[in-house]
């Protein structure tokens, strides 16, 4: 089993991003974009289901390939009798125009697969999730899931959480949020190059599907020390509902390289 690592455990890690593998090579003739390259993924993971299946329905721009590609398979009577679990209001209202039936976790509570992008996947198949602010739904689905297939293109790949100077979100509920800023702040007082801001949209605090904020927290050198140490100390927090670092739930890495190819990565 891959439990969290340390970054610095991760450098010789066979799945690690320094794998050549999974880093850019000399040019190739075909060059795909980040947006091409999701989509290889999205259509190469709908193979993964099969008719009958409760599915897991991601959000974000690569989930967005894959509802509309299991959504064509439907219609083409590949698939039959799939229900969908959204993760978002959005993904909600993309498959019901998609024509895919919808359920919820309380009428479905074991779902068979879900399938969803990532903002970074690290060596142990860690992830940050949440940089389109559903976090919290995508956790509690993908974590009933038996299955839960990532659907990345190579540039998510990062050696260490945190590490790609992108921000790992935490939600939390609105009352006080200051006061949750400043403990968060505290808990990794003693980290370098640490900070933590709310996730703001068009000049107001921007909100989830669950109505509450988005803090982001920002490591310089990614998150350090044991994942799940990291992550008990926020659930701790008073105020603090969920956050992005989904720690030992992917069983499955589907990475779209620029050339076309696609490796699946198995636990
Ligand atoms: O976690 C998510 C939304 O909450 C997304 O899966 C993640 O942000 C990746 O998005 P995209 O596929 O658009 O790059």
């Amino acid at each position: 089993m891959r439990t969290a690592m340390t970054c610095a455990q991760t450098l010789n890690n066979p799945l690690s991003s320094t794998n050549p593998h999974l880093l850019p090579h000399k040019p190739d003739p075909i060059q795909l974009t980040q947006e091409e390259m999701k989509r290889v993924a999205a259509y190469r993971a709908a193979d993964m289901v099969v008719s009958g299946m409760v599915v897991g329905l991601g959000t974000g721009s690569t989930a967005a390939h894959f509802i509309h590609r299991l959504a064509e398979l439907m219609h083409k009577g590949s698939l039959k009798d799939i229900i969908g679990i959204p993760t978002s209001l959005k993904t909600e209202a993309h498959a019901i125009k998609a024509g895919i039936p919808l359920s919820t976790l309380n009428s479905h509570p074991i779902v068979d697969i879900s399938i969803d992008g990532a903002d970074e996947v690290d060596p142990q198949f860690n992830l940050v999730k949440g940089r389109g602010g559903s976090l919290f739904r995508e956790k509690m689905i993908e974590g009933a899931s038996r299955k839960f297939v990532v659907i990345v293109d190579e540039t998510k790949m990062v050696a260490c959480l945190g590490g790609s100077g992108l921000s790992v979100p935490v939600e939390i509920v609105p009352f006080s949020w200051k006061y949750t800023l400043s403990k968060i702040e505290k808990l990794f007082k003693d980290e370098t190059g640490f900070s933590a801001r709310l996730r703001v949209d068009q000049e107001k605090p921007f909100e989830t599907d669950n109505g509450n904020y988005i803090i982001e927290m920002f490591f310089e050198k990614g998150v350090s020390g044991d994942l799940n140490e990291v992550s008990d100390r926020l659930l701790r927090l008073t105020g603090v509902i969920e956050h992005g670092m989904f720690l030992d739930m992917a069983t499955n890495v589907v990475v779209a390289k620029t050339d076309g190819s696609v490796i699946i990565l198995n636990k």
